[in-house]
């Protein structure tokens, strides 16, 4: 890496045609879609504004039909109300198979190669709780994580404003994703895999701050008449938290997100655990965020590396999604329910999170030890 921020020029009035260019080095994610040689500074890359924001699915704001189908979807896939039978949880579990079950033959696939980790935060390292603000992790967890940095490289990707995550995980070892991977940090204390990683990576939505806080003021204001929702500014993108409200005032609250919304076609929405989420409509997202992160680490063409990522959320599933196309490593779902899902395996909870990451340092300090004895 020779630059690493994010450049992006003039915000609104020409947003559809302007140029980004990110700072990556020798990076084959962008060259793809680059219309123009670079304009930017040497060791940028420009992409074009046109190409970058997906316009085909702009899944942008359009209409009540489309906001009560992701109520209505919210509502499917919450726990409280899927009644799986057990054939279906067998079927699935046959599927996708624990991964602790499955250790030993993940353990074989990786041989010979680097393995890359990427954890999700909310429901993955830290379990799901009512105030999104103490959704803390616990010690053990943290211990874990942090072994789990000294042997590989590793990752936070999580759709919370990266400094916020950062402090619940406090680790100043790993690399940090937040934002949905809108904003992309290296390890505070540097990194043994990347020289000089420890500024900010890559910040692709950087023109779309002015109007997520405005966005922001507008859905506390217009919100506040419903009890239990919650805003939070997650930098890059805000979530509207379902969670503290009664499933009746579910309709009412997501139209009083609808009406902020419909002003702002360059905003989207996607759904989380009871947790509508509003970001840019540009075509970035966890799995971008995976690639961009494997690319800068030098891993990019290499196949020999072997990516693993742990989520449990919709989001997750553009990084799961990425793995399955790459054909390398994989994703684990974190559920205790059958979920519609591209990732290979399944872990029920974040204590086996936590399980399956212990076993991974054990199996790597054991390797580690029998390569010295050689
Ligand atoms: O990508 P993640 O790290 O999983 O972040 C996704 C969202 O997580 C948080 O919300 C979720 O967890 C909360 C605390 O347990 C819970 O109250 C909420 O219902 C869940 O949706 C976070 O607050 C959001 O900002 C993140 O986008």
């Amino acid at each position: 890496m020779t630059k690493q921020n994010v450049v992006v020029s003039q915000p609104d009035a020409e947003i559809m045609n302007m140029a980004i260019s990110v700072a990556v080095a020798n990076s084959s994610i962008f060259t793809a879609v680059a219309e123009k040689p670079p304009v930017g500074p040497p060791g940028y890359i420009s992409i074009s504004r046109r190409r970058f924001v997906n316009l085909k699915n702009l899944d942008s704001f359009n209409g009540a039909e489309r906001i009560n189908s992701w109520v209505d979807s919210m509502r499917a896939s919450s726990p409280t109300h899927i009644k799986s039978s057990s054939f279906l949880k067998e079927d699935w579990i046959r599927q996708h198979p624990s991964a602790l079950d499955m250790f030993e033959q993940i353990i074989d696939a990786s041989k010979g190669k680097q393995i890359v980790m990427f954890l999700d935060y909310d429901g993955t390292l830290s379990p799901i709780v009512e105030d999104p603000d103490r959704a803390f992790m616990s010690d053990a967890m943290r211990k874990t994580v942090k072994k789990v940095a000294r042997s590989f490289p590793t990752a936070i990707v999580s759709g919370r404003c990266r400094d916020k995550v950062y402090k619940f995980v406090r680790l100043a070892e790993l690399y940090y994703a937040g934002s949905h991977g809108m904003d992309i940090k290296g390890p505070a204390k540097g990194s043994k895999y990347m020289k000089g990683s420890q500024g900010v990576l890559c910040q692709p939505a950087s023109e779309f701050l002015p109007m997520i806080d405005e966005v922001y003021k507008l859905l506390v204001d217009k919100t506040k008449s419903t009890p239990g929702a919650k805003v939070e500014n997650n930098k890059f993108c805000l979530s509207v938290h379902f969670r503290c409200v009664d499933e009746k005032k579910w309709n009412e609250l997501s139209l009083q997100v609808r009406s902020v919304l419909k002003e702002y076609p360059m905003l989207r929405l996607t759904q989380g655990r009871k947790v509508l989420e509003i970001r840019p409509t540009i075509k970035w997202d966890k799995g971008k965020a995976l690639e961009f992160l494997l690319e800068s680490l030098g891993y990019a063409k290499c196949t020999d590396v072997y990516p693993v990522y742990i989520g449990d959320d919709r989001t997750d599933e553009d990084a799961f999604k990425v793995l399955r196309e790459r054909g390398q490593g994989f994703g684990i779902l974190v559920s205790k329910i059958p979920k519609e899902t591209n990732a290979t395996y399944s872990l029920q909870e974040p204590a086996e999170v936590m399980d399956f990451l212990q076993r991974l340092v054990e199996w790597k300090r054991k390797s580690v030890r029998s390569h010295a004895m050689l």
